[in-house]
């Protein structure tokens, strides 16, 4: 039998997360052991799998699995709450991640409200014939460092089966693609809903919420600082002409060990 792992299960706006320090020791993961401790039935269930290792250049770096074991380049949330764990390590108020080569500045604002700094990413007009009567005014692809899809519907327009057009986008992006739903109620404030590629839907996605700011920002839509409302509580992103901070909560829902087989 394999020696147990230790793990903490996370959570940012249910936008959940098992992360596992591998500092000492990474090991290799295969695609099923990473399903099987995201499964809600048969692990410990999450949204993404996070491992933390050492960096040359960082207090640490983070390297993301999806739940269906595929891998991710980003995780917006899953940096606040590996940076949570660190800044309680270390007792600091700021702490340096590396996540695919760029450092990330991680800031503890206050009690459990962690704001990490981004590169600013790069937009692109959607090339995809996807607006026709699907009720959406716009679409615009943004790199966050991973891909996002971000869907201007208007506030009137109710949002249909929006699982199924997750998994359909999936098939027009080579590597698939992460897609938001953007309601604007006002200049500074958006209702997102998110479909993560690898996940499906989930309440919260902050690599998501910063491209979904941004794009708005670009469209001459909102301010550079916005409220994005969730599911089941907000975040807030706000862009500079060097950077994009995302801040909100994130919790330690619990820790123990598991074996994965
Ligand atoms: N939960 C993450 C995003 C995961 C992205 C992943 N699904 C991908 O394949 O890019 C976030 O807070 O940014």
């Amino acid at each position: 039998m394999s020696k147990p792992l230790l793990f903490n299960k996370m959570c940012a706006l249910g936008n959940d997360f098992v992360v596992i320090d591998e500092r000492k020791k990474p090991r290799n993961w295969q695609a099923r052991q990473v399903q099987q401790i995201c499964h809600r039935r048969f692990g410990i269930g999450a949204d993404q799998l996070l491992l933390i290792r050492k960096s040359g250049k960082a207090d640490a770096s983070m390297h993301i699995y999806n739940q269906d074991g595929s891998k991710a380049k980003q995780c917006g949330n899953g940096l606040r709450a590996v940076a949570s764990l660190l800044l309680t390590e270390k007792g600091s108020l700021e702490v340096n991640i590396e996540v695919g080569g760029y450092v990330h500045r991680c800031r503890l604002v206050a009690h459990d409200w962690i704001e990490v700094a981004f590169p600013l990413p790069v937009v692109n007009e959607s090339q995809k014939k996807l607006m026709g009567d699907s009720g959406f005014d716009h679409a615009l692809e943004v790199d966050v460092g991973n891909p996002h899809l971000v869907l201007f519907r208007s506030q009137h327009t109710e949002l249909k089966d929006f699982d199924d057009l997750g998994r359909v986008l999936q098939t027009q992006y080579a590597g698939g693609i992460n897609v938001h739903a953007l309601k604007q109620l006002s200049k500074d404030r958006i209702y997102l809903d998110h479909w993560e590629r690898g996940t499906g839907i989930t309440p919260s996605c902050g690599s998501g919420s910063i491209a979904s700011v941004y794009a708005g920002v670009s469209l001459g839509l909102l301010k550079p600082k916005v409220v994005v409302e969730n599911a089941i509580s907000n975040l807030t992103v706000e862009c500079t002409p060097e950077e994009v901070r995302l801040s909100g909560v994130v919790r330690l829902i619990f820790n123990g060990q598991i074996e994965v087989a």
